[in-house]
């Protein structure tokens, strides 16, 4: 994409978006929000921005520096912002790849809330625009030795480009063969303790003694490679990601007896008597709250290995052929540009200079983001932009998709 140039958008009224001081301190822009001007951009070191965040309360005149949470865009020439549904605001980035053009600051969304709740400070959290419909998260869950890494290794042996395992932190032990960084983020609890404090972590939980998370870049690399991400999480763990906006497919994972799940953690051989017992007596548990409490999508019982893999190759959709799949999906990019009011409420028509196409060309965007999901902390999917010609039988009108 070329030079965002102008931005037009049917929240106009609401979206003040101009630069402030921009020769002596770079580019910024100005979003209000009630009683707030949300003041992003600012310290320059010549060629690029830093995209920092402050706050213009307007009752009291004064500034505030809130607490930033997630990986913040990187520097640019400048940017837009446009306020949606007064709960973020999309941050357009200036001369940027198309992959990187998107991104949004959340203000008052449920996660800044709760997030606000919790640290008892001012939050507001970055999220990048991903484009195109991915396919949601998949958590899995279930009691230790059910045979979740092994469906997992499974799935990601055969389908190496698609899948992406969410790497957790964890306080416990490496095992024989775990490498720190694949299996696990192997890290000490007061600086893993600290990291949850500074927000890094999508959810924590103390598992059989031990600490466990999920932190958000482990989510981000795996959209940012382009792949569904898989997390291998215990049941609080998924209570957590539930209420986030992380929006994946809960599915538990059962043995077909106690006996068995016993018989399968004492032959894996990789715990002491004292952690067999341990995983046992929380096993119990797991399974209680696993079967009963409403909070997975799909239970599946691991009897036989292949008949259960099949079953959870089916449910993610894998048993029909790519093809279809893709032709799905490129049907949802098309969706064709509604004209009523309520749907061009967060389409944003973008005027772009593509300088390799000579100086007087234009090239109009719309970026559709009417149905975006997920959000912070992780990436905002389901962003749609295509290219239109705007002036063509004086009305707005297709002329490619991407
Ligand atoms: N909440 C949470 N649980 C995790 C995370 N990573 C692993 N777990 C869970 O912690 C439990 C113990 O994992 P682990 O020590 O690898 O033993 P295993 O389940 O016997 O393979 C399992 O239920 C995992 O699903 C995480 O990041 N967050
Ligand atoms: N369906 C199955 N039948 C028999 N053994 C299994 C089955 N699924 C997994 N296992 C074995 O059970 C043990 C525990 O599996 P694992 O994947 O490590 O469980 P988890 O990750 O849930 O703790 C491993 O030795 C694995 O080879």
């Amino acid at each position: 994409m070329g030079e965002v140039q102008e931005i037009f958008s049917d929240d106009v009224k609401e979206v003040f978006a101009v630069g402030l001081d921009s020769e002596a301190r770079g580019y910024q822009t100005a979003t209000i929000l009630g009683e707030k001007i949300f003041v992003i951009g600012g310290s320059s070191d010549g060629s690029t921005l830093s995209i920092d965040v402050k706050v213009f309360h307007k009752s009291t005149g004064k500034w505030s520096v809130p607490k930033v949470l997630g990986t913040k865009p990187t520097p640019c020439k400048g940017h837009s912002a446009v306020l949606l549904n007064k709960e973020r605001i999309l941050i357009l980035k200036r001369d940027s790849t198309p992959e990187d053009c998107a991104w949004f600051l959340e203000v008052d969304t449920p996660f800044i809330r709760e997030q606000k709740k919790i640290l008892n400070v001012d939050v507001v959290a970055w999220s990048k625009g991903v484009r195109g419909y991915s396919p949601k998260p998949i958590v899995i869950s279930g009691p230790s030795g059910v045979g979740k890494g092994t469906l997992i290794n499974k799935l990601m042996k055969e389908f190496p480009s698609m899948f992406g395992f969410s790497v957790s932190h964890t306080t416990r032990a490496p095992r024989d063969k775990e490498k720190d960084g694949v299996h696990y983020h192997f890290t000490e609890r007061s600086i893993m303790e600290k990291e949850i404090r500074d927000g890094k972590f999508l959810e924590s939980a103390s598992v059989h003694g031990n600490l466990y998370g999920t932190s958000i870049e482990a989510v981000e690399v795996v959209a940012d490679a382009g792949k569904r991400c898989i997390l291998d999480i215990d049941v609080q763990g998924a209570r957590s990601v539930r209420v986030s906006s992380l929006d994946a497919v809960f599915i538990f994972i059962c043995p077909p007896s106690f006996e068995e799940l016993e018989k399968r953690l004492r032959a894996r051989g990789t715990e002491t008597e004292e952690q067999v017992q341990k995983r046992l007596c929380n096993a119990r548990l797991e399974l209680e709250l696993g079967r009963s409490s409403g909070l997975f999508d799909h239970i599946l019982v691991n009897d036989d290995l292949e008949t259960c893999y099949q079953s959870l190759k089916k449910l993610l959709g894998l048993d029909v052929s790519m093809e279809a799949t893709q032709q799905q999906s490129q049907k949802m990019v098309d969706a064709p540009l509604g004209d009523s009011e309520s749907e061009m409420d967060q389409k944003v028509l973008i005027q772009c200079r593509a300088s390799e196409l000579g100086k007087t060309s234009k090239n109009w965007f719309v970026l559709d983001v009417s149905s975006i999901k997920g959000g912070a902390p992780g990436r905002t999917r389901g962003i749609n932009m295509y290219a239109i010609d705007p002036f063509a039988d004086g009305q707005y009108g297709i002329k490619t998709s991407s």
